[in-house]
């Protein structure tokens, strides 16, 4: 970002957040780097909301000192890298550390405000409601309905699903708001100086933004919130960038011994190659230039059951190419169907939606669209929250066949009368799990029940993720046939066996040094750490940086274009490092992210399955690293224990033994994860498994399901 856009940010009083931007002249050498060297002082970090222009003076180190590095030193430290494994439990590290610092002196503090804050306690509530302060709101709903607690009671005028996910502090697609409103929910506890936006992102929520109108109202002017003016680039034109891609892993073969099993009622039999897809020419050119030589199992098994007009719900570990098992059958139908090119008309009419939770994840999905559409008359279009309303009305008023959208901006999109729905015919629901939870649950039966929109079976409706608990796989019901395929690649929820993991008991005090020791070693090598608040990403950030380590930062509370340029300057490694929350762990596929680290591990095992897998994609390896914390993390011992396992992982013995200590009846250490997540398709527990057709078979062979038993 240009000084320009920071005077224009400056200028705005509705931005309270403070936003650490880590802008290209903060990282280059030269004088930029000197005015933005000066050491901070702990002031200045815990009222950063109102001195936002000292604070970019203040800590956002160079990256020059981090180029400066000598040659050897870079290589000794990745030479170090590989006993990595062997990183102590921090014990050794004792306290704080770094306490020479003025600012350590403001980070412990606000480590400690932070812990006991609304959004650290609605974040860790979410299904064992652990940490006290908030807690009391949520309890009243949270025994009503469901086992993830947290923020319930200010949900309830949602309907519907009722509670609201734990991340809904990184809830996509909705206004930029300003802050202020609802301090109150913080029960007795201090707000930091100036507030941040996110605080209030959530709350505005209860006040009806959950609503189609509320982007629209935020555009309008009716609402009170910021105009949003941010325009996203238009993606590149060219060839090359369009089907740019990188390279399978040496796993990537492996695959193929994966065990699959698919399960429901004449499921057709799965291919062996593209060619057997009988897919058209164009696709096939395209899927040729996207260098894919080769199904993964995941494809294998989707793209005929997609193909033969089922519908799906698809479970395989993160990274094996789910995107593409859904896009591909859906393209090669429409292309059978004769799609014409879609005509400028106030009101467009897509065939497909596909929908997913994060804006960037959103944007993927269409670019990876693009790319396989390549060359077709099929027009995809994206919108998401954070970017101008006009724009998003602008590019779907160009002509759209497929319209991946956030569900927000959709809604509003769909409420401003852009999109009619009669003409879909396909409804696919990314990271299924998190769109069918309380978060997002509630805006999917919107969109099903909206006027005009296919009944569920008029339409194919596809699920797709890499877990998928029990009572989402129910909630699932609604919205597909009951004739649903369902489709386990391994183990449903299970980690991607391509990523090392491991696991060191650090203590809240101590993390900070662990990590700073941990990337030293990994020199440059692109890293994902992940913490649990967006206040803690700004803050690590700035203390990565203060330590001479370029890194930037991506989550709920920064600006869509601050996002947008955050992950563009990691997925060019200019900044190695991306401190991020939860709004970057689902579907980022990022090339070459060889490490991710939990500083904070995340409340559910899920989302550690999903943000380790943003490592060790596509048969490449990864190695992720998780701070244990046994005060506030003790629930997931016993579930990652089991993921750890599952994935022929070490298990420490201490992680063991708090494991045990912690049991949970009804937790079962064999195939079946209790309420941690499901092993299988559910219907199978409630209906039978007599009743089930299963095929369980190695994707290396082409099976013919066996129509024994039927499950309904
Ligand atoms: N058959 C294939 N051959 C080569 N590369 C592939 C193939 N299928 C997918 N890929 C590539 O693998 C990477 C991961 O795919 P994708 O993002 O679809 O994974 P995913 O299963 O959706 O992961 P997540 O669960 O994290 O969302 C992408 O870069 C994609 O282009």
């Amino acid at each position: 970002m240009g000084d320009e856009d920071w005077d224009t940010e400056i200028l705005k009083p509705h931005i309270p957040s403070f936003v650490p931007v880590f802008d290209k002249d903060t990282y280059s050498s030269g004088a930029n780097g000197d005015a933005f060297n000066r050491a901070s002082d702990s002031s200045e970090i815990s009222d950063v909301p109102t001195r936002r222009d000292q604070f970019m003076r203040s800590g956002f180190a160079s990256g020059r000192s981090l180029g400066n590095r000598d040659a050897s030193d870079q290589s000794s430290k990745r030479e170090n890298l590989s006993t990595m494994g062997g990183f102590g439990a921090g014990k050794g590290f004792g306290n704080r550390g770094f306490s020479s610092s003025k600012f350590e002196e403001g980070d412990s503090s606000s480590f400690w405000r932070e812990s006991n804050d609304y959004e650290d306690n609605q974040t860790r509530s979410r299904g064992f409601a652990r940490r006290g302060g908030y807690q009391d709101g949520n309890d009243s709903e949270a025994s009503g309905s469901s086992r993830r607690g947290g923020r319930g009671s200010f949900r309830g005028c949602r309907g519907g699903f009722g509670l609201t996910h734990n991340s809904e502090s990184e809830r996509e697609d909705g206004p930029q708001r300003p802050g202020g409103f609802f301090s109150s929910r913080r029960t007795g506890l201090v707000e930091p100086a100036g507030g941040y936006k996110g605080f209030n992102e959530e709350v505005v929520a209860g006040s009806g933004r959950n609503t189609w109108k509320s982007e629209a109202e935020g555009e309008s002017g009716d609402f009170q919130g910021p105009k949003v003016t941010y325009i996203p680039p238009p993606p590149p034109e060219n060839e090359e960038a369009i089907f740019a891609h990188y390279q399978t892993g040496i796993n990537f073969d492996k695959y193929d011994t994966i065990l699959v099993e698919v399960s429901g009622h004449d499921a057709p039999p799965a291919i062996l190659t593209f060619e057997e897809a009988d897919l058209c020419q164009t696709l096939n050119n395209n899927i040729t230039k996207a260098g894919y030589t080769k199904l993964t199992p995941v494809q294998k098994y989707s793209i005929p059951i997609i193909l033969a007009g089922r519908d799906l719900m698809a479970c395989a570990q993160t990274g094996s190419g789910k995107t593409a098992a859904f896009l591909l059958p859906i393209l090669a139908h429409m292309m059978r169907d004769g799609i014409t090119a879609s005509r400028f008309k106030d009101q467009q009419e897509p065939e497909c939606i596909i929908v997913a939770p994060t804006r960037e994840l959103i944007n993927q999905i269409f670019l990876e669209a693009r790319k396989f559409s390549f060359g077709t008359c099929i027009r995809p279009v994206v919108i998401y929250g954070g970017t101008q309303l006009g724009h998003s009305i602008r590019q779907i008023m160009q002509g759209c066949n497929i319209l991946c959208a956030t569900p927000g901006r959709l809604m509003d999109i769909i409420g401003k009368e852009k999109i009619g729905l009669r003409q879909i015919r396909y409804l696919v629901l990314d990271e299924a799990d998190r769109m069918l939870d309380m978060g997002f649950g509630p805006e999917m039966k919107k969109l099903i029940s909206f006027p005009g929109m296919p009944s569920k079976d008029q339409r194919q409706t596809l699920m797709f993720s890499a877990t998928f608990p029990e009572e989402i796989q129910r909630l699932a019901g609604e919205f597909l046939k009951t004739d649903y395929l369902f489709v386990a690649v391994g183990q449903v929820g299970g980690a991607c066996s391509d990523v090392q993991q491991t696991v060191l008991q650090v203590g809240q005090y101590s993390k900070r040094e662990k990590l700073v020791e941990i990337l030293r070693n990994i020199g440059e090598e692109r890293t994902m750490v992940f913490v649990e608040t967006k206040k803690k990403a700004d803050f690590i950030a700035t203390f990565l940086c203060q330590e001479k380590i370029s890194t930037t930062s991506i989550h709920g509370d920064r600006e869509q274009r601050e996002r947008e340029q955050a992950l563009g300057d990691f997925r060019c490694g200019k900044c190695p490092v991306l401190v991020a929350t939860s709004v970057a762990a689902r579907g980022l596929d990022i090339e070459n992210v060889q490490h991710v680290i939990n500083f904070d591990l995340p409340s559910t095992i899920d989302e550690y399955v999903h943000r380790i897998g943003r490592t060790g994609r596509c048969g490449n390896i990864g190695k992720a690293i998780s701070f244990f914390d046994p005060e506030p993390d003790s629930h997931l011992a016993q579930p990652l224990v089991k993921v750890l396992s599952d994935a022929q992982q070490d298990v420490p013995a201490w992680l063991e033994e708090i494991a045990f200590s912690t049991y949970v009846p009804g937790f079962s250490g064999g195939t079946s994860r209790g309420n941690v997540f499901a092993s299988v398709d559910t219907r199978k527990s409630y209906q039978g498994k007599s009743s089930m057709n299963i095929v369980g078979f190695s994707s290396a062979q082409a099976p013919n399901p066996v129509d024994d038993e039927s499950w309904d």
